[in-house]
């Protein structure tokens, strides 16, 4: 039997697969290059300054309200069948991974709902978790980020907060840097955004065990 061995991509995407068996999160750095990173930018100012962005929510449907003492984010739903200019690669990586995903862990991904999201200096999103209780179908969470340059002092650090075994909790930090993609069960990890000191940017979103009804 000849064994094929993994690729690059495949090697890195395990690695995701085994961090999230081990810790319920992965981290991929550089999951976009620089230059994609700065393309994907150029159509979110683009979008944002036309207008196209809303203040997030909490909640679904008939429960959905504004809330900025809990987030103070502004979003664009993206459609990822007809990805934004500059999106494509992003949402084709995205996809192999979640491929890969369903391929060895038997995720059942079915689906995925991806937005843009800008905190402005001051803005953050309160200690919370990502399922409601009309959206049980949200299996992880997963945000990448797209701030060149970003520095500890900048703020607007993700914060999870991690179950231990013992019942203690830990906490991990992580920097919104250009290009890092951050995945985490959403059933399971309370996690925050710290107050950001500069304009944050991401696509962020979920990887969902149920199709789209429309
Ligand atoms: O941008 C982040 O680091 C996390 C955002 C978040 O928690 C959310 O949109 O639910
Ligand atoms: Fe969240």
């Amino acid at each position: 039997m000849t064994v094929t061995p993994l690729s690059k991509e495949e090697l890195r995407f395990e690695q995701a697969v085994q961090d999230l068996l081990s810790q319920q999160y992965a981290v991929l750095d550089h999951f976009l290059s620089a230059e994609e990173v700065g393309h994907i930018l150029q159509t979110l100012h683009h979008n944002l300054h036309a207008g196209r962005f809303n203040p997030a929510g909490i909640g679904r449907q008939a429960g959905f309200q504004v809330n900025q003492d809990i987030r103070k984010d502004h979003i664009q739903w993206l459609d990822h069948d007809h990805p934004p200019e500059g999106c494509t690669v992003f949402f084709s990586r995205l996809q192999a991974l979640t491929d890969y995903l369903n391929r060895t862990c038997f995720l059942g991904i079915r689906d995925m709902e991806m937005h843009f999201a800008v905190y402005q200096p001051g803005g953050f999103y309160k200690r919370h978790l990502d399922v409601f209780h009309q959206a049980q179908s949200r299996k992880l969470s997963a945000i990448c980020y797209l701030n060149p340059g970003w520095k500890e002092e900048d703020g607007g650090a993700l914060q999870l907060y991690l179950p231990q075994p013992d019942g203690s909790e830990r906490t991990e930090t992580l920097l919104p840097l250009a290009g890092r993609l951050v995945l985490f069960d959403s059933q399971v990890l309370e996690h925050e955004v710290q107050v950001a000191r500069r304009e944050r940017c991401s696509i962020t979103g979920w990887l969902k065990d149920e199709p789209r009804l429309f």
